[in-house]
């Protein structure tokens, strides 16, 4: 399927609880919530998940729970793709590279089941100790989706980077897709960083959090879908849920029209 501009393009935020340190118990609840997701009316084009999803942050047993190369995680994903016809952004998972380190990292996969990006979180999240037990990964990552979509790859704590934002808008990305472990009490810093990546890249922004409580930490859910307008199209509550709602990218070439922001850049007097 070949995406068009003015084709809405609806999309499924799969916002589960995560159990700790249990990736088989997490794979089947995530797989349960996906089939869920492809019964509603409106069938989504993608699919998306929260990071982290099939260990959680059990980061002092990660070397031991990870996915190894993820064979795990892409057999069963893209099988699952292929099987409803669905792109899936399957968040991310721990996974163990043959390197021996473990990354965080984002897989996508399309209509047919092909693996068509990965991504490895490059910020790693000094309060949940990442830096400790994970590799960060070294590059951005854009992809396409239906063959219109240019989206780019983000995870959590990632867009409190504007210029990774901005470097993939520059690069054609139209969309941010951005899985999260976000927690209370940070809430607004969640909604106002989102909403702001969409409006300064007049791009669309899709964040996929977890909901549920892990040791003394409450992750609020609240999984967004943003406009280039920095409108809110869909919002998540605290509870489990799947969350949807539809984009088109034709807006995004409307809002840039109505704003120049990328003709009025002077990165000529800017540090970087
Ligand atoms: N998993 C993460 O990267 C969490 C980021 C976060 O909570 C933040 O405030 O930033």
């Amino acid at each position: 399927m070949t995406y068009q501009e003015a084709q809405p393009f609806s999309v499924a935020l799969i916002q589960a609880h995560i159990e700790i340190g249990n990736p088989p118990e997490n794979r089947s609840h995530i797989r349960a919530l996906m089939e869920q997701a492809m019964k509603v009316e409106l069938k989504p084009d993608l699919i998306v998940l929260p990071e982290m999803w099939n260990t959680g942050y059990a980061l002092d047993r990660i070397h031991e729970l990870a996915d190894k190369e993820g064979t795990e995680t892409r057999a069963w994903i893209a099988a699952f793709a292929a099987t409803h016809e669905v792109n899936v952004v399957a968040g991310s998972i721990a996974e163990k590279k043959s390197d021996g380190h473990v990354y965080n990292t984002m897989l996508v996969f399309d209509r047919t089941g092909r693996e068509v990006a990965s991504y490895s979180k490059i910020h790693l999240f000094r309060l949940m100790d990442e830096e400790k037990y994970l590799q960060p990964g070294e590059e951005k990552v854009l992809f396409a989706l239906d063959g219109g979509i240019r989206a780019g790859a983000s995870i959590c704590y990632d867009i409190r980077f504007p210029e990774l934002a901005r470097s993939l808008a520059l690069s054609g990305a139209n969309l941010l897709i951005v899985p999260a472990e976000w927690p209370h009490p940070r809430l607004h810093h969640w909604r106002t960083l989102l909403t702001a990546r969409a409006i300064e890249n007049q791009m669309y922004v899709i964040a996929c959090n977890r909901v549920g409580r892990s040791g003394d930490t409450d992750f609020f859910g609240h999984s967004l879908i943003i406009d280039p307008w920095g409108e809110i199209i869909a919002e998540g509550g605290e509870q489990e849920g799947i969350i949807t709602g539809t984009i088109e990218s034709a807006l995004v070439q409307d809002v840039r029209g109505r704003i120049p922001v990328f003709e009025d850049r002077r990165p000529s007097l800017y540090d970087r």
